[in-house]
Parts: C-alpha cells; sequence; structure tokens
C-alpha cells in the first residue's frame, strides 16, 4: 500500500476533482504503467461517452476501481483562490503533529510547545514535532488505516504576468481503501478536524499582527500582516477607571464572546465595535490590551496610511483569523483621505520630498472602503471580532464611522478621578489608604491629569527610593497635580467669570448708567 501511495505523489495532472464536504476528492493511482493504462482507458471512455453512451465510460471507471481500490482526498492549504488560508487544512496540520501520529514520520519540523506542557514530544520538552514536507504517516481508526501524506508542488499559472507567480501549492492527502468510505466521510474526517482545532485552540499563543508597509494584495509570496508574540500585562483590573462603567464594558465584552449563537439567531455577522476616546494617556491603548487578555483574542494593529487601496485593504481583512481584535489607532489621523497623518501634513513640502518613495506612496483607502472593511458583505467573514477605533478628537469623526451598528459602544476614557487614583495606588504602591489621599481627592476633583501622569509619578525614580516610596510618591504626586491645569470647563468657566466680573466692575465705576444695562 505503501508504495501504491508513493507512486501517487509523482503525478499532478488529469485529476478529476470531486468537491465533497468542502475538500477534493480526487481518482487516485495511476503512476504504475498499469494504473496510467487504466487511467487513459478511464478518459477515453469518458471521451467516447457522449457519442456511445455512459456504459463505456462507467465500465472504464469500474476497471479502474478493480485494480486500485484506494480513495484518495486533498485538503488545500489556500481554498477560494489563494485568498484565504484553510481552517481544514491548519486543523490536519495540528492534528498529525500529535505525538503519537508524529512518531512514524522520519522527517519533520520542530516549533516550540505553545502550551508548555511539553505535550508535542515527551514529558519535560518544549518542543512540537510534526510532518516535514513530502512525509508520510499512517493513522488507524476504528480498525480502518488511514495514509496521510505531506505534499507541495507547484501552481500552474495559465496566465502571463507582471507580478510574482503564487507560491507553491501545499495540501495534504488523505488515502485510503474504498470499503472505508462511508466511515472516512462520516466519522474519521469530522474527528480529525474537532481534534486538530481542539489541539491547534491548546497550542495557539497570542499574536499582536500588524500590517507590511510594502503589502501589495497582488503579489501572493508577500502576506499582508507581520506579527510577535502579544505579551501585554494590562488587564482590566489594572485600568485606572470608574469601577462601574469598567464592570459595564467587561459584561459587554464577555457577552459578546459568548454570543455566538445570539448573532446568528439575529441575522448579525459576529462581531463589535468599540470606540474609545479621549485624551492622551487616559488609557486607550492599555484598555485594548486589557480586551484582548480579557477575550483570549488576536490584536491586528492596522495602520491605515500604510494601505496602498481599497482591495488592499479588503485582501488584509480576509487574512484576519476569528478571535481577533482590530485596532485602528488615531482613527481622526488616519482617515484623511490623503492617506497622511496630520504631522506629516504640517511638514513643509521640502521635508516631504525627503521622505523615501515607499512611505512616499499614497495610500487610496477611500471612506467607504473603511465602512465595508467595517461593516461590509466581507466583513463578516471569520467571525467573532471586536472592531476597535482610538482617537483623541472624537468631534472630528465623520458620524457615518461611528454611528451604532458600527461603533456599538463609544467609550470616554477621561482623566483620573479618585476612584481611578485609587486604583493605580493599589497598582503601583500596594496601598489602599494613607493619610495623604483626602488632599489627593481634593486637587483631583479641581484638576486635570491624565493616569499616564499619575501612574509616572507614583512609580519610584530611584531605587533607594523604594523603601520610602508611598510617602514620596504621592507627594510628588500632589505637586504635579499643583501645576496641572484646572479643570477645563469649570476652570475656564470659573476664569472667565472672574474676568467678566472684573471689567463690568471697573466699567461700571467708569459709566454705571450704560454698562449696567451691558452686564444684565
Ligand atoms: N486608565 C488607565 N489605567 C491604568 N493605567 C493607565 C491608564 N491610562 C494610562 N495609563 C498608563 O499610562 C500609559 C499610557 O497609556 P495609553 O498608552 O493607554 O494611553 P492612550 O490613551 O492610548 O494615549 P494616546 O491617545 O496618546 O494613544 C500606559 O502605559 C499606562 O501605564
Ligand atoms: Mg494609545
Amino acid at each position: 500500500m505503501l508504495s501504491a501511495l508513493t507512486l501517487t505523489t509523482e503525478r499532478e495532472k488529469g485529476q478529476r476533482e470531486i468537491s465533497k464536504m468542502g475538500v477534493q476528492e480526487t481518482w487516485a493511482g495511476w503512476g504504475s504503467a498499469l494504473a496510467s493504462a487504466m487511467f487513459l482507458w478511464a478518459m477515453f471512455g469518458q471521451y467516447f461517452s457522449g457519442i456511445l453512451g455512459d456504459r463505456l465510460g462507467v465500465y472504464a471507471m469500474k476497471l479502474v476501481y478493480l485494480f486500485y481500490p484506494y480513495i484518495e482526498i486533498t485538503f488545500e492549504e489556500y481554498t477560494g483562490e489563494l485568498l484565504r488560508r484553510s481552517h481544514a487544512y491548519a486543523a490536519v496540520e495540528s492534528y498529525l503533529s500529535a505525538s503519537s501520529r508524529s512518531k512514524h514520520a522520519r522527517r519533520l519540523k520542530a516549533d516550540y510547545d505553545r502550551s508548555g506542557s511539553g505535550s508535542g514530544s515527551g514529558p519535560g520538552s518544549a518542543i512540537i514535532l510534526s510532518m516535514d514536507d513530502h512525509e508520510e504517516v499512517i493513522d488507524s481508526f476504528s480498525g480502518a488505516k488511514l495514509y496521510w501524506s505531506s505534499q507541495i508542488a507547484p501552481l500552474e499559472s495559465h496566465s502571463i504576468s507582471f507580478y510574482p507567480s503564487p507560491p507553491d501549492r501545499r495540501f495534504y492527502r488523505l488515502s485510503f481503501h474504498r470499503r472505508h468510505r462511508d466511515l472516512v466521510a462520516n466519522s474519521y474526517i469530522p474527528h480529525v478536524l474537532d481534534e486538530g482545532k481542539a489541539i491547534g485552540l491548546k497550542n495557539r499563543v497570542r499574536r499582536l499582527y500588524t500590517n507590511n508597509t510594502s503589502y501589495d494584495s497582488y503579489d501572493f509570496r508577500k502576506l499582508g500582516w507581520s506579527h510577535v508574540h502579544f505579551e501585554h500585562p494590562a488587564t482590566f483590573e489594572t485600568i485606572a477607571m470608574d469601577p462601574e462603567k469598567k464592570r459595564d464594558i467587561v459584561d459587554d465584552l464577555i457577552a459578546f464572546s459568548r454570543g455566538k449563537e445570539f448573532y446568528s439567531r439575529v441575522g448579525k455577522p459576529w462581531k463589535r465595535g468599540y470606540l474609545l476616546y479621549g485624551p492622551p494617556g487616559t488609557g486607550k491603548s492599555t484598555m485594548i490590551a486589557a480586551m484582548a487578555n480579557l477575550l483570549d483574542y488576536d490584536v491586528y494593529d492596522l495602520e491605515l496610511t500604510a494601505v496602498k487601496n481599497n482591495s488592499a485593504l479588503r485582501k488584509l481583512l480576509l487574512e484576519i483569523s476569528g478571535k481577533a481584535i482590530i485596532v485602528l489607532e488615531d482613527i481622526d489621523c488616519s482617515l484623511d483621505l490623503s492617506g497622511k497623518r496630520k504631522q506629516e501634513r504640517e511638514k513643509s513640502e521640502e521635508e516631504v520630498k525627503k521622505i523615501g518613495s515607499e512611505e512616499n506612496k499614497e495610500s487610496k483607502v477611500t471612506l467607504s472602503g473603511l465602512l465595508n472593511f467595517i461593516d461590509g458583505l466581507w466583513s463578516a467573514c471569520g467571525g467573532e471580532r471586536l472592531v476597535v477605533f482610538t482617537t483623541n478628537f472624537v468631534e472630528k469623526l465623520d458620524p457615518a464611522l461611528i454611528r451604532r451598528g458600527r461603533m456599538d459602544r463609544h467609550i470616554e476614557l477621561s482623566y483620573c478621578d479618585f476612584e481611578g487614583f485609587k486604583v493605580l495606588a493599589r497598582n503601583y504602591l500596594g496601598i489602599k489608604e494613607h493619610t495623604l489621599f483626602e488632599k489627593i481627592q481634593r486637587l483631583l476633583e479641581e484638576r486635570n491629569i491624565t493616569p499616564a501622569d499619575v501612574a509616572e509619578n507614583l512609580m519610584p525614580k530611584k531605587v533607594k527610593e523604594v523603601a520610602v516610596s508611598v510617602e514620596v510618591c504621592l507627594t510628588n504626586l500632589i505637586q504635579a497635580l499643583m501645576e496641572s491645569k484646572l479643570k477645563s470647563a469649570k476652570g475656564e468657566e470659573e476664569m472667565l467669570a472672574g474676568t467678566v466680573a472684573k471689567v463690568v466692575e471697573e466699567k461700571e465705576s467708569a459709566a454705571p448708567s450704560t454698562l449696567n444695562d451691558v452686564a444684565r
């Protein structure tokens, strides 16, 4: 059987594909002379079946079956014109990486065991071994023998193009005796996909993605996103904000993550939009990290100005997996339809000329392209996604962009209040109360200070300060508070009222009758 399996790897042409269960099922085995003859006979039969009737073709196929009773199913890495990595392929990859199955393979690929359990390759080990390309393993299921091979083949291109040719085609091929066909279709494949998905989730390490600046949607060799491991310690416990508001956001996020059935029942794609707005240093980015940690999602940090056009944006969207937070920071700057950030606009023309040609390429993403990205038909692919916008200037945003349904929750992150301060004091100094708290509370009511500034003042500046840090830090904070601005609305009103009163007083003494009217 194994030799037959090896032979099958050599032929690529003339496969007759039968679509079944989202994978391709192909007639097998014509590497040997006999199988080739059978195949030609079958083709001959098929060709003439239109003329001579179906009978000839049917006989030819029966003959092929007689001598080569194996069925093959392929699981392609990319489906739908290379648009998306197939989940079935990823599940098979994980399934075959399980130690019990990969131990028979002779050529293996090694990777970290992201679960930290070391289950991949023996006790205490921190790597996972999986099948390398062109490798074969045998699996068994309910008495049936299943032969898996990992394959790689150049993708045939029939057109001449300026763009680089697409990457090689990778796929797993499953071969089994035809008598197991029902078992494989009804039980084995669902078993492989379920188990593979579970293994994949267990090994999953969260990632922080960013879109590549040189990304070209026509270049198949370039991926749209690069990633690093996502390791941000922020949690909702460490975020300084009104506890009730915080509880509400956490409840909303958890309800969303458990809402698969709800969303499908009401006919809405499983996604939710959050707009976080407020002055710099109030915790917008920190909250995104806390969201990702709470829900165990990947983060896709999308730099819109690096996206060439709407079609590149759509392609990026299709590369995003489920369980993801798509972040567009400073959306008021990114959404400048010229594609330049505000700071760049402010640069003199000469400075702009100096920018490298790559960076200088203008983004042609339009508002409608972005709206489509958020909630067009394509946005529903993948499911379980949060889209988060952040801005310092919510009033600058186009209302269409942040209307309810698109950005479902609008969350203001503002200056630090006493409740927020208590959270930071607990995080940074490990204290719940102190004699200086009262003074700090009074000052926080009068003055504007961002949580970032409070946090900065609560950090010991020198190593030797650590022992006396509480006192020193709180005093630093009081100092900073006294130097910070008065609460803008209240402060400005008071200042304005004071100035007006003073002017009125002065004018009254100069010309009482007329100025009394004005003051009134
Ligand atoms: N609400 C908060 N709770 C806890 N820490 C905070 C909070 N806000 C700010 N910080 C601290 O200040 C630093 C800066 O905060 P962050 O980057 O989240 O601000 P931001 O609102 O995203 O600012 P920007 O608008 O400039 O992007 C963080 O590293 C964090 O330590
Ligand atoms: Mg930020």
